[in-house]
């Protein structure tokens, strides 16, 4: 356990993570057609690990399908992982050092969809206070809490506390669900795809309301999204998965000007850039990622990868951690250890 605390750490590049994951793994098994005895099994999750550190925003990228939101499930608790641990705030998520009741009210979540989110049965006020109530908490301070969240997240709730979901816009609804995340007072937040269903004007405003609601609460993030720019917007470090594994993690801004892995830089090149000073030379990615009933061996990218050489076919790489706090998992940055910026720390050999 001590070797996974000071693991995490360092793949967290803070001594005080809030979150950490260790070997997290998820498979799916699809039903069996009747004349196959095979049992296919779908590696949505394949052994992760990471941290998140208090107060941060890791965002969270990467294609269609490599396991962005099965990720964000598994962390809440939402669905069982077939293994890993996760550790929140020093105590083991599930045992009895923190029962998953606690747990759920310390860590919350915002979905895309922001009208399924919400019981269209219930006036926006209850929705809020529904679950400070089944905490424990009376009625008359759960609604009195509710509105003034309502206030918080920027909706009147003289105007707003007794209307239903179906009358209010898709942007007015994700700030109710925000509302409703913070009602039982978090320390994390997991929003998944939370702004990609809002018209653009309507995002970069809750983008900034996220943003304003992070430092009142001293809340911590967990913000997965296929939009890059959206990523690099809000996040203090960003976490980059490819078909259920991470191959590269690290600070926002150096992760986005000078990504290490193939992948990354890949899938970095296919957002247009209006500066030419930062026009890529790297295609951007071709087809589609490989299935992950059957993911490739050795480095899962080296199907797609133009600078694959032979070991990246049979072995994968560790995720190697650089002194500036850089993770990557590609057998380039393992062999250029001599040079300065080069993995220090193996912090994961699979
Ligand atoms: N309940 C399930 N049963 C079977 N396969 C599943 C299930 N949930 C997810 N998967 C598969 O697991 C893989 C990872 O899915 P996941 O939704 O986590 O990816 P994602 O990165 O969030 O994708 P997207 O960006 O499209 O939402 C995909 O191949 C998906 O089809």
């Amino acid at each position: 356990m001590d070797k996974f605390l000071n693991q995490n750490a360092d793949i967290g590049g803070a001594a005080q993570p809030l979150l950490m994951v260790k070997n997290l793994i998820k498979h799916f098994a699809l039903k069996k057609d009747m004349f196959s005895r095979r049992q296919d099994v779908v590696r949505a999750v394949d052994g992760i690990d990471f941290a998140v550190r208090k107060g941060e925003t890791l965002g969270v990228v990467g294609e269609s399908g490599c396991g962005k939101s099965t990720t964000a499930r598994l962390l809440l608790s939402l669905i069982a992982p077939d293994n890993g641990e996760i550790v929140f705030d020093g105590q083991a998520v599930g045992g009895r050092q923190l029962s998953l009741k606690a747990f759920r009210r310390q860590a919350q979540m915002v979905f895309q969809d922001s009208y399924a989110s919400l019981n269209p049965r219930l006036t926006i006020e209850d929705s809020i206070a529904f679950a400070p109530q089944v905490h424990g908490v009376k009625k008359a301070e759960a609604i009195a809490r509710a509105r003034d969240l309502l206030q918080r997240v920027g909706l009147d709730p003289q105007r707003f506390a007794g209307r239903y979901p179906h009358e209010l816009s898709g942007g007015q609804r994700q700030r109710v669900n925000i509302a409703r995340a913070l009602a039982l007072q978090p320390r994390l937040v997991i929003l998944d795809e939370a702004v990609s269903a809002l018209d653009k004007s309507v995002e970069a405003q809750v983008l900034n309301l996220l943003l304003d609601l992070k430092e009142e609460f001293k809340l911590t993030y967990v913000f997965i999204s296929h939009d890059l720019n959206v990523v690099r917007y809000i996040s203090d470090r960003v976490m980059v998965m490819y078909l259920g594994q991470v191959v590269e993690i690290g600070p926002c801004e150096r992760l986005f000007d000078s990504p290490r892995h193939p992948y990354t830089k890949a899938l970095l090149s296919s957002v247009p850039s209006i500066d030419p000073d930062h026009r890529t030379e790297v295609p951007p990615l071709a087809g589609d990622p490989p299935n992950p009933i059957n993911p490739p061996s050795g480095c899962r990218f080296h199907t797609r990868c133009a600078r694959a050489q032979a070991v990246c076919s049979t072995t994968m790489p560790p995720l190697a951690l650089s002194k500036d706090g850089q993770g990557v998992a590609c057998w380039i940055h393992v062999e250029n250890s001599g040079h300065t910026d080069a993995p220090t720390t193996e912090t994961r050999s699979i």
